[in-house]
């Protein structure tokens, strides 16, 4: 009788990982719903025989103490000894513009450290990983896993409980324009507000509902100007000049609706594909006349969330 040959992987010197940017929130799906989008940021780590990170380029400094915090938790959560690596981040996605860029950082350092340690941690373990570094699940879950995701989370130790996940089709292009200003997403956290109007409460809920039912079904003229925030769009819009004037441009120019892109600084439009060039240049147009230049990026949605795309 011949034996299986139990062969040991050998675990790789360097992995990089790809992680989609996503937007988040979606209107008035606060901290609730995000959605993964076809702009990449590849987070390359190189094992080291020493202690932390090291970065690879003067350019990854400024990434590496949100690196040590995410491999801090890794290295608890996976049960693994501790190894030293070099981080290299390069890619797409601007910095907190709202695209969800320190997930990508956050999301390819524990990605990375899971195969360089051969932990095997699985994607609900770093969706749950991921969510506990961020404090949130809207930008952490569709960049682990891809598509729609709408993750819930404990209400008292925001441990994440559950996500469902919809892969959304090219029929819908998602137009983000990113001004040249950054805005943090712990200084746009701290603006909001402590308490909120009852009804305003109430309003979001029935915008929210309804936007996730249309991405649900796959009715997508329902999203026509289905968005209506009014738990953190009042609050934040107003820190960019030309970013309400940017979503109602892209919508006049036969975009579906529009966003606040997770925190800011982008603004976001939903629309057919053949009306994106067209809602982009609008979009641009009115941070012009606010004296800000925007970048725009037409994209689909990532259905696929993180993947390994080299091991040596
Ligand atoms: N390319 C990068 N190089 C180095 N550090 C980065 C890079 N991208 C993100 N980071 C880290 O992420 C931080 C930005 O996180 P922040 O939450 O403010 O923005 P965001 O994740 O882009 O926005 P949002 O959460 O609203 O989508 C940076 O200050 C930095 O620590
Ligand atoms: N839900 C988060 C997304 C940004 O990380 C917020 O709006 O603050």
């Amino acid at each position: 009788m011949k034996l299986p040959v139990l062969r040991s992987r050998r675990l790789p010197a360097e992995v990089t990982v790809r992680v989609p940017g996503s937007t988040s929130n979606c209107g008035a799906g606060f901290d609730s719903l995000g959605m993964a989008l076809s702009i990449y940021n590849e987070i390359t780590l190189t094992r080291g025989d020493w202690r932390g990170s090291r970065p690879g380029a003067a350019s990854d400094t400024h990434g590496l103490d949100m690196a040590d915090e995410a491999a801090g938790l890794f290295f608890v959560r996976a049960g693994v000894e501790e190894i030293g690596y070099t981080l290299a981040i390069r890619g797409e996605v601007p910095m907190s513009r709202g695209l969800g860029s320190s997930v990508t950082l956050r999301a390819g350092v524990v990605a990375g450290l899971n195969e360089l340690t051969g932990a095997k941690l699985s994607k609900d373990d770093l969706c749950s990983l991921v969510t506990q570094l961020e404090g949130h699940p809207d930008n952490a879950t569709p960049a682990v896993i891809g598509g729609f995701c709408v993750a819930r989370c404990d209400a008292s130790t925001g441990e994440l409980l559950g996500v469902l996940r919809k892969p959304i089709g090219k029929e819908l292009c998602f137009v983000v324009a990113s001004p040249n200003q950054e805005l943090e997403t712990k200084k746009a956290r701290g603006i909001l507000p402590k308490e909120l109007p009852y009804f305003d409460a109430v309003k979001s809920v029935n915008s929210a509902t309804y936007v996730v039912a249309a991405f649900l079904t796959g009715e997508y003229d329902r999203l026509r100007h289905a968005v209506k925030d009014f738990l953190h769009e009042p609050y934040r819009l107003p820190l960019i000049p030309g970013a309400k004037p940017a979503i109602e441009a892209g919508v006049a120019a036969g975009a579906l609706t529009g966003w606040l892109s997770g925190s800011g600084s982008s603004v976001l439009c939903v629309a057919r594909p053949k009306d994106a060039a067209k809602v982009g240049r609008a979009m641009a147009a009115a941070f012009t006349a606010h004296k800000l230049t925007a970048t725009v990026h037409a994209l689909y949605a990532d259905n696929d969330g993180l993947k390994i795309v080299k091991r040596g």
